[in-house]
């Protein structure tokens, strides 16, 4: 299974945003966590810093929406020029919808799950979507525990999109670093998110390339 390592920006120093920027040339594509102090209790950035990531970066953007109303926003994250737009489906009113209009205009759809959030009755959605996000830590913050009690609602998904074919990636969120990415890899999962891992090192790259190679 080809796999894909997103560095999360959430951990990298916001001052120096470009240079840190390129600092993660084998990063698979870069992770944009969109927080607005409703849905998750803390505030990050919004369509300003994505645009100025799109103009410093010519990796894929994967954008991360934890925000009330991902209906009203999404469009806009698509078109200033992301590669992937993942909504919460707690917090999106009308995800099918959502979705389509995602993917009509070109940019792939994730469907995201809180922790607490099963994934069972979500099954027969995923042939809308490009991805689904598994949340491995409470959304909100960088820097916490994988909860690896998130597994089975990994391996559930990996089940179903196997069985059924669909060519949905299963991402996962939270608490990845060289000694958790295997567990999750594993578990189905093949997209895998790293925030303080790889911002907090001396040399982000080279951590990319550890987990890369903790996966093969
Ligand atoms: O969405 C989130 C947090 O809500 C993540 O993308 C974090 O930014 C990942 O950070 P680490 O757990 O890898 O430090």
């Amino acid at each position: 299974m080809k796999t894909f390592i997103h560095p999360s920006i959430l951990s990298a120093d916001f001052a120096r945003l470009g240079e840190e920027l390129q600092r993660i040339p084998d990063a698979d594509a870069v992770h944009v966590d969109v927080m607005d102090n409703h849905f998750v209790p803390n505030l990050s950035f919004g369509m300003p810093i994505m645009e100025a990531v799109k103009a410093n970066t010519d990796l894929p953007l994967d954008v991360h929406l934890m925000i009330e109303d991902p209906d009203r926003w999404a469009l806009q994250y698509a078109d200033a020029g992301a590669d992937t737009v993942s909504f919460h489906v707690e917090a999106a009113q009308a995800p099918i919808r959502l979705a389509r209009e995602l993917r009509d205009r070109g940019v792939k759809a994730g469907l995201a799950l809180r922790p607490a959030t099963p994934v069972e009755p979500y099954l027969e959605l995923l042939p809308e979507f490009d991805m689904l996000l598994i949340m491995t830590v409470e959304p909100g913050f960088g820097g916490q525990s994988f909860l690896d009690v998130m597994m089975p609602k990994v391996r559930t998904a990996r089940e179903y999109i196997d069985a059924e074919q669909l060519p949905v990636r299963i991402e996962v969120d939270g608490g990845i670093n060289a000694a958790t990415i295997g567990t999750a890899f594993k578990a189905g999962a093949d997209v895998f998110v790293a925030g303080s891992a790889v911002y907090s090192a001396a040399e982000p790259n080279q951590v990319i390339k550890d987990l890369q190679a903790a996966l093969s």
